[in-house]
C-alpha cells in the first residue's frame, strides 16, 4: 500500500479501541495506553489484514491500545507482539468509570500539592518559563498563538508571554467560554473557543471571572476575530481566513511521559475545554490546508509526575497528547518523534 494512502485521514477515520491480552485466563495487572496518533509512521506496517508493530513492553500482560484506524481497513488485523486481540472489545463504560475516578483522583492530590505552594515560587517559575520560550524556535516561529491567561495559583503565569508576544506583532487568542448557541444532545453545556485580543491595552482591560481568571466581556466577542466561531455551520462560514492557530500554550493540572511510548500527557480541570476545542478546530472546513497546530503545556515542576515516583497521568483516547511542555525550571521537554500530535492536523 503507498504510503499517501494513510495520510492525510479521510473524514471516515475515527478513533478505535481494542483490548489485547496475552492468553487466556490473564489477570489484568496494568493499564497501559498507547495512542497511535501519528498514522505516517505506521504506513511502513500496515497494509489490509497485516499485523501492526507497536511499542509494546513484553511485561504487559494487559494492554489498551487506541489507533487511529482507517474505517473498515485494519478491523482485524492488530495484534501486539507475542499477543493476541479481541477486536469486538471496544472501549468498555466501565473503563471509562475507572478512568474518570483516576482522573478525579489525581486532580484531588494535585490540588492539595499546589495549593501550598508559595506565590513567590510560582511567579520564580514562570519567570522561567518565559526565559525559555522566548527564545525557543516553535514559539518564536508561530504568529498565531493561544495563551491562556492564568488564574493567580496553579499554574504557570502567562502574564509575560502575553505582553511579549504582542510585543513581537504575534496574533494573540486567548480562552472565550459560551454556551453554544445551537446545542446538540452530545455538545456539552458550554464550550471554549479562542478570541483575538487586539493590543495590550486590551488585554489590560480584561476583569477577572469567579476563578480570577482574567475574562473577555462578552459584549466585545462579535467585533473580534475568533477561531471558530459557534459550532453552527452558517457561521463556521463566516470564520476569518486568519482565523487559525501556530501554536497553543495549554494550562493543565498534570503532566507526565509516558516512558515507553514517549507521549505526553496532560490532566487538565475536567470539563473537557482544550480537548472540545481541538476536535472541533482539526474538523472544521479548511483543516487540511491550514499549517499545523502544535501543542505546548506550561507546568510547575511540581505538576510534572516523575513515573519513578507517581501514578501515571490517566488519558481517554480523546485526550490529545502534546508535542512538548515547557517547566518551571526552564527545561522544555519534547514528545518523542514519531508521537507528535501535529501529524493529525
Ligand atoms: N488559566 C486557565 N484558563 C483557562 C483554563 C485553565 O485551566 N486555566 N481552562 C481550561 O480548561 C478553561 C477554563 N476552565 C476551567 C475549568 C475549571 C477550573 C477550576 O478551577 N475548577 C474547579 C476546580 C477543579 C479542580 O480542582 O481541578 C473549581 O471551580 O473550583 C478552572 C478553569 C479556559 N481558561
Ligand atoms: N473529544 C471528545 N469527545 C467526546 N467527549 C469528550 C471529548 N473531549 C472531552 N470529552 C468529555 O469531556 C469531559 C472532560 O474530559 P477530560 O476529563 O478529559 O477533561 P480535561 O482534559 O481534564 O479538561 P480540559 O480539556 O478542559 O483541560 C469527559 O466527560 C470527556 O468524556
Amino acid at each position: 500500500m503507498p504510503d499517501d494512502a494513510f495520510f492525510p485521514p479521510p473524514p471516515a477515520a475515527t478513533w478505535k479501541t481494542w483490548k489485547t491480552h496475552r492468553g487466556p485466563g490473564c489477570t489484568r495487572t496494568k493499564h497501559h495506553q498507547v495512542v497511535i496518533r501519528c498514522i505516517t509512521h505506521l504506513t511502513a506496517f500496515i497494509s489490509h489484514g497485516d499485523v501492526i508493530t507497536v511499542p509494546v513492553k513484553s511485561s504487559n500482560p494487559y494492554l489498551r491500545i487506541s489507533a487511529f484506524v482507517l474505517q473498515g481497513a485494519i478491523e482485524t488485523s492488530l495484534a501486539p507482539r507475542g499477543g493476541c486481540l479481541d477486536p469486538s472489545s471496544k472501549f468498555q463504560p466501565a473503563d471509562m468509570t475507572a478512568l474518570k475516578s483516576a482522573k478525579k483522583n489525581l486532580r484531588a492530590f494535585m490540588k492539595q500539592r499546589l495549593a501550598s505552594l508559595p506565590h513567590e515560587a510560582i511567579a520564580k517559575q514562570s519567570t522561567q518559563v518565559f526565559t525559555a520560550l522566548k527564545t525557543f524556535q516553535p514559539y518564536l516561529d508561530a504568529q498565531h498563538i493561544s495563551v491562556y491567561l492564568a488564574m493567580p495559583g496553579g499554574e504557570v503565569q502567562t502574564d509575560t508571554i502575553v505582553k511579549h508576544a504582542l510585543e513581537l506583532g504575534k496574533q494573540v487568542f486567548v480562552p472565550y467560554l459560551h454556551k453554544p448557541a445551537s446545542p446538540s444532545p452530545d455538545s456539552p453545556a458550554r464550550v471554549m473557543d479562542m478570541v483575538r485580543l487586539e493590543n495590550l491595552q486590551d488585554y489590560q482591560s480584561l476583569k477577572p471571572d469567579k476563578w480570577g481568571i482574567p475574562s473577555i466581556d462578552p459584549s466585545t466577542v462579535d467585533s473580534r476575530c475568533r477561531v471558530l466561531g459557534d459550532p453552527s455551520p452558517s457561521s463556521q462560514v463566516d470564520r476569518e481566513a486568519d482565523s487559525f492557530l501556530d501554536l497553543i500554550l495549554m494550562p493543565g493540572v498534570a503532566f507526565d511521559m509516558d516512558p515507553e511510548s514517549g507521549f505526553l500527557r496532560r490532566l487538565g480541570h475536567g470539563r473537557g475545554f482544550y480537548d472540545h476545542f481541538i476536535k472541533r478546530y482539526s474538523q472544521t472546513a479548511n483543516a487540511r490546508e491550514r499549517p499545523p497546530l502544535l501543542l505546548y503545556g506550561l507546568a510547575l515542576t511540581q505538576q510534572f509526575l516523575d513515573q519513578d515516583t507517581s501514578q501515571p497521568v490517566p488519558v481517554a483516547p480523546h485526550d490529545k497528547p502534546l508535542d512538548g511542555l515547557v517547566l518551571g525550571d526552564g527545561g522544555i521537554k519534547l514528545a518523542a518523534s514519531d508521537t507528535a500530535a501535529t501529524s493529525t492536523f
